[in-house]
């Protein structure tokens, strides 16, 4: 595709060739929030009137929470610099007073000296005031964004897989992560509106006194730049929402082109062009974005200086004809010319702060959504208790569809499964008839289909268990299990993250898995890191990361041990160990669920159910599914094709168990 043709949006109406090609379609779309809330979008300043309290209250709560005393600190040296203000304002009144008044230049100063002597106490006050103000607000930012992060992030880790999966709930957390970096800068718009707002009200009680007409004169004077700056927020705003799925496309591609796991194909097979080529397609659409927005500003903005300056033209002449007609003393009328200017640049500033204030409270908003729904999304924390020993896990019926799936087909169909406490039970089938699937319904990730089954910890639904006691009895070494960017040490012991990590155990636990020999050539042993692109970051296989992977479960030392595939990425000694220490733990009274197309390592399985598109093919013992007469042949056939593409002469590995039917140099 040529550079020029990547990218042909016609003013947002039509995808681009990038999200088309990428994405598979459009990423920056109307998301209709008016549809569903449309509180939110409704900037006009009645809106925004009812809105921005109960807004600011949310970042005042945070703020309380991260530090009440820097709160009041704040609180009490904004208001304290109003005062010093409104003060400064009377007293430069009286200066001007005495200064324009009869008697000699001299006399005139004499009587002034007080004025100006408390002009510049409060002017010396307001600023010790401001520097208390800057430095608790300082402190005050950093402080209610960790509190706001943390918030969230902490109601995000315990909901529900299937709010994870959902586009809109990621979008959600978009604008919620956003949001956490809003409540820090609303701590210092709040401060600044405080501000402005006291010294307002010292300008419009001074202007009020000279002459009554000419705070309304005011409030028109400032009344275009509101308009202006409250319309571009809503635009701003809503193209945030239409673009922001888009953005993180655009950084994706971004961090795709130093991604470390991408880094080899990205330079074998050339891919930094393609991906930069496309990195610029979808940036040109933010671009073209950003300019639209950047010229409506432009516009709004003339317009309302235009208006702006025809109140302003008003407001003098209205001052001028009162002058004239001896409406106004010109010691008075040079008062109000100076009110009228603090007043105006109060106002337009409050304006100003208002606005943004309220387009960072409208992102607050987004973060107290999430945190409702990522609330309303949890798993829930009670439930029936599992019995102290769990006798069996059975799938009754189950039939089960994932939540917002594109395909409305069941992943599972009426699965009869049973898992006895304490056996091997081997899940074989083909890619996606719903293996993976299944152990997540087992357990208690997602629950069946409404009315479609029961999933069963001894007689307890999993539907109504206390899913933390579910999760607490399994350990999983998942196929794509996770590689934690730490030290050797936290991988193995994040099996067990509750308490402290004991080396001892992790040890223990390491030697059992035989990631005991990947340690002893590590740099630093238990305490080098496993990531690189951190300083002292060091590499290993991915046979080594399933071994320290298997470690961690062993830790973990849980009733349930499942493993996905646990010995793909192992040599075939380092394989053979593994199933042997399977046969082990079964003995030792923990049941394993094994998923494996090594059709071979399921042989010694209690059980052996094999699914085919969601369904049990069939089930039974090796020996069952083997036998012509009592097996359906879905399981036979597989296995015999599998043992006929091993050569027959060569012997098989094994770590001391003679198993003379095993294929011979299968797995390796
Ligand atoms: N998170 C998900 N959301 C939607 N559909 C999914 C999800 N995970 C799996 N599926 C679908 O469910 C079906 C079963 O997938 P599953 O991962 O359980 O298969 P599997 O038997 O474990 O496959 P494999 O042997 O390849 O690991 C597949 O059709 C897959 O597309």
């Amino acid at each position: 595709m040529s550079e020029e043709s990547v990218d042909q949006t016609k003013a947002g109406a039509e995808v681009s060739d990038s999200e088309r090609l990428l994405f598979g379609g459009e990423l920056a779309y109307d998301i209709g929030w008016n549809r569903h809330q449309g509180a939110w979008l409704a900037l006009d300043l009645w809106a925004m009137a009812r809105t921005l309290p109960k807004l600011v209250a949310i970042a005042v709560r945070l703020a309380h929470q991260a530090d009440a005393r820097a709160l009041r600190t704040v609180w009490m040296a904004e208001l304290g610099r109003g005062i010093a203000q409104a003060v400064g304002l009377v007293a430069v009144n009286v200066v001007l007073g005495h200064l324009l008044a009869g008697g000699s230049t001299v006399e005139r100063l004499d009587r002034a000296v007080p004025a100006l002597s408390a002009v510049a106490v409060t002017g010396g006050i307001g600023s010790l005031l401001r520097s208390a103000s800057t430095s608790a607000t300082g402190g005050l930012e950093p402080k209610v964004q960790r509190v706001a992060t943390e918030r969230y992030l902490s109601l995000v880790a315990r909901v529900e897989l299937s709010a994870i999966e959902d586009d809109e709930f990621h979008r959600l957390l978009d604008s919620a992560g956003y949001g956490a970096d809003s409540a820090r800068r609303m701590v210092k718009y709040c401060t600044a509106v405080l501000n402005s707002l006291i010294s307002l009200v010292a300008a419009a009680g001074v202007l009020t006194v000279l002459h009554v007409a000419l705070l309304p004169l005011l409030v028109a004077m400032t009344l275009p730049s509101a308009w202006s700056s409250l319309t571009i927020a809503k635009m701003r705003y809503v193209s945030f929402h239409q673009f922001v799925q888009h953005a993180r496309a655009g950084q994706l591609l971004g961090r795709l082109l130093i991604d470390q796991q991408a880094a080899a194909e990205v330079r074998v097979h050339d891919v930094g062009p393609f991906l930069l080529t496309h990195f610029r397609g979808m940036a040109q659409t933010s671009e073209r974005e950003q300019t639209r927005l950047a010229r409506e500003a432009a516009r709004k903005g003339l317009l309302a200086d235009g208006a702006t300056g025809l109140a302003t033209i008003f407001t003098y002449g209205v001052l001028g004809v009162l002058l004239w007609t001896g409406g106004m003393e010109l010691a008075v009328a040079g008062t109000a010319v100076l009110a009228i200017r603090t007043g105006s640049a109060s106002l337009d500033q409050l304006v100003l702060q208002i606005t943004d204030l309220h387009q960072e409270a409208l992102f607050v908003a987004d973060f107290e959504k999430l945190c409702v729904e990522a609330t309303d999304r949890a798993i829930p924390t009670t439930g029936l208790d599992l019995p102290e020993r769990v006798e069996g896990i059975r799938f009754e019926k189950v039939t089960f569809t994932y939540p917002g799936s594109t395909t409305p087909e069941p992943s599972l169909r009426d699965v009869d499964v049973t898992i006895p406490a304490g056996k091997i039970v081997a899940l074989v089938g083909s890619n996606g008839s719903g293996k993976s699937t299944l152990v997540k319904l087992l357990c208690g990730l997602y629950q069946p289909d409404p009315g479609g089954g029961r999933v069963l910890w001894g007689d307890v639904d999993t539907a109504e268990a206390d899913r933390s006691q579910i999760f607490g009895r399994v350990a999983m070494v998942a196929q794509d299990f996770y590689r934690w960017p730490f030290t050797a040490r936290v991988n193995i012991g994040i099996g067990r993250s509750t308490g402290p990590m004991d080396d001892t155990a992790v040890e223990a636990a390491a030697a059992y898995a035989g990631a005991d020999e990947v340690l002893a050539k590590l740099p630093r042993g238990l305490s080098t890191l496993l990531a690189r692109g951190y300083r002292g970051g060091h590499q290993i296989s991915g046979g080594q990361w399933q071994r320290l992977g298997i470690a961690r479960a062993r830790l973990r030392n849980a009733e349930v041990l499942i493993v996905d595939e646990p010995t793909s990425a192992l040599d075939a000694v380092a394989e053979q160990r593994v199933f042997d220490q399977i046969r082990d733990l079964a003995g030792q009274g923990q049941t394993v669920i094994l998923i494996t197309h090594r059709l071979h390592s399921v042989r010694h399985a209690d059980l052996i159910y094999v699914l085919d598109q969601g369904r049990v093919a069939e089930s039974g013992t090796f020996e069952e599914l083997m036998d012509p007469v009592t097996g359906t042949g879905a399981f036979r056939d597989a296995y015999l094709l599998q043992s006929r593409a091993y050569h027959p002469t060569v012997p098989a590995q094994s770590s001391g168990v003679k198993d003379d039917k095993q294929p011979a140099g299968e797995g390796v």
